[in-house]
């Protein structure tokens, strides 16, 4: 099946993280842009983050996949503390193609990926048609801001106009 996860990360070496999942994870069949995002919600004067998003095939359970995700999360420095709080990584379960769930542990599509421009946009690169189907217009608005495309021929995202990509304040 045709899976569709959000990576994001705002401590440490962001970008670092996430390619670092990335090999963890497998070929992924698409990846989107990096973006640099204003956090949303949790505690004030967190780093930006850096988002993305990627479509990948997985051929076992979906809750297979959260294990390996939490198991990933964990290898690159997670802690769960604070609600919506600065993370090393995260990577959400946005979507399944052709499944909905409905656990205590596992809820798929991710039930808050229609409110958060910093999932929708990553995942309009990947799959525009999907990111229609959470409402998403096409608009991206100012508070996510495109860094780097992703090279498949190296599997890292390209830092082409010189941004720095890591956060500096509260992380390294
Ligand atoms: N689609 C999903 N993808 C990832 N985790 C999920 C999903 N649905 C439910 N969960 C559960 O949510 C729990 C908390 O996840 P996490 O700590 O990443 O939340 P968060 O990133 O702080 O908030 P949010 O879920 O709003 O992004 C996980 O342990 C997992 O069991
Ligand atoms: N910009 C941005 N804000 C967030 C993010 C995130 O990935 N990017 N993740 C959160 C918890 O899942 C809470 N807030």
């Amino acid at each position: 099946m045709k899976v569709f996860l959000g990576l994001g990360a705002n401590l440490n070496r962001p970008q670092h993280q996430m390619e670092g999942a990335l090999v963890r994870l497998g070929a992924p069949r698409a990846v989107s842009s990096l973006y640099r995002t204003t956090p949303v919600g949790g505690p004030s004067g967190q780093p930006d983050y850096f988002n993305a998003a990627i479509a990948l095939l997985w051929d076992r359970s979906p809750f297979a996949l959260l294990r390996l995700i939490h198991d990933i999360e964990a290898d690159f420095g997670r802690e769960r503390s604070v609600r919506f709080g600065p993370r090393t990584l995260d990577i959400d379960i946005l979507a399944i193609s052709g499944l909905s769930i409905d656990s205590r542990e596992l809820q798929v599509p991710h039930p808050r990926a229609r409110e958060r421009a910093f999932v929708l946009v990553p995942l309009a690169d990947v799959d525009a048609k999907l990111a229609a189907t959470f409402g998403y217009d096409g608009h991206c608005p100012a508070e996510v801001v495109k860094t780097a495309p992703f090279d498949a021929s190296n599997g890292t995202w390209i830092a082409d106009n010189g941004a720095s990509t890591s956060t500096g304040a509260m992380g390294e």
